[in-house]
């Protein structure tokens, strides 16, 4: 079964990583698929690539969604190319890992802007799209285990991931009159380039894959599916939930 066919779904970041088996998994599904990147057109294009040999239309734009232009520009090609957005995933995310006692400023503020600014403008620009064509919506923000719990050389990082939390339980409050629908995935430790040099100290990597339940760390495509599924009907009365997609990390205490 199809579940987003006919809809028109847009992701952020989705030239790698996460967002990249979102945007392949919501073609497999039906959908035609925009996809905002920051860098290495190649990754871009494969994925454009990849989408239309599904059999469905796609198309890439380069730019930095720390800008809030970046989210109106893609909101208004997308409207141009598909004729609507049913759906916006919310993924772009950085996470340069540092020390909190010398974090430089500008880490600190580009991870921000970035991760919390850069969903916030997306997701708006999607909700007032959405709220004009009448007929609701879903977003789905990528938002973080990290939400919940801390990480010594996240201290940058893991509040704005608790921010795109929490920017789903007040916009499904925010945007529920209008039919749509605001959610966020919490991924666990899922092995993509953001967190590559992190764990390639085998010591490191060892101790994650052994606080995991399921024995493994996660691969891109275990978000797919999740993320699909909040985006389609099938999630219908649900809005403002969180669901973890941690391979079972979290409720490891012992
Ligand atoms: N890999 C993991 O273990 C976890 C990742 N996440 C989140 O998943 C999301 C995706 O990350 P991954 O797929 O893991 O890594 P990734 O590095 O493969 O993907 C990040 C994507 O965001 C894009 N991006 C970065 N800065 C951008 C900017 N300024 N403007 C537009 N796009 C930008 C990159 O080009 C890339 O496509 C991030 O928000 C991250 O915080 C959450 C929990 C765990
Ligand atoms: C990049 C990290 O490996 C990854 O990011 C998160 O949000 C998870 O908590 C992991 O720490």
């Amino acid at each position: 079964m199809k579940l987003l066919d006919g809809k028109t779904v847009l992701v952020t970041g989705g030239s790698t990583g996460i967002g990249r088996a979102a945007a392949i998994g919501a073609a497999r599904h039906g959908a035609d698929v925009a996809i905002n990147y920051h860098s290495r057109d190649e990754d871009a294009e494969s994925c454009v690539a990849e989408i239309e040999s599904l059999g469905q239309r796609a198309f890439a734009l380069k730019g930095d969604v720390a800008l809030p232009e970046t989210a109106t520009d893609f909101v208004a090609k997308a409207v141009a190319a598909f004729g609507k957005v049913d759906v916006m995933v919310s993924n772009a995310g950085i996470c340069p890992f540092h020390a909190f006692l010398d974090m430089p400023v500008e880490v600190f503020e580009r991870t921000q802007k970035v991760n919390m600014h850069g969903a916030y403008f997306m997701c708006q620009a999607a909700a007032r799209q959405m709220v004009a064509q009448g007929h609701g919506g879903a977003i789905v923000a990528v938002s973080s285990i990290s939400a919940l719990v801390g990480g010594e050389f996240q201290t940058h990082y893991t509040p704005t991931k608790a921010g795109v939390h929490s920017l789903m339980q007040s916009a499904a409050i925010a945007l529920g009159k209008h039919n749509i629908r605001c959610n966020s995935v919490l991924p666990g430790t899922i092995l993509t380039e953001i967190n590559k040099d992190d764990l390639a100290d085998p010591e490191k990597r060892r101790s994650m894959e052994g606080r995991v339940p399921l024995g493994r760390l996660g691969a891109p495509d275990d978000l797919a599916g999740p993320i699909v599924f909040l985006a389609s009907d099938m999630a219908a009365y649900v809005t403002g939930a969180a669901l973890l997609v941690d391979g079972g990390m979290y409720v490891n205490l012992q």
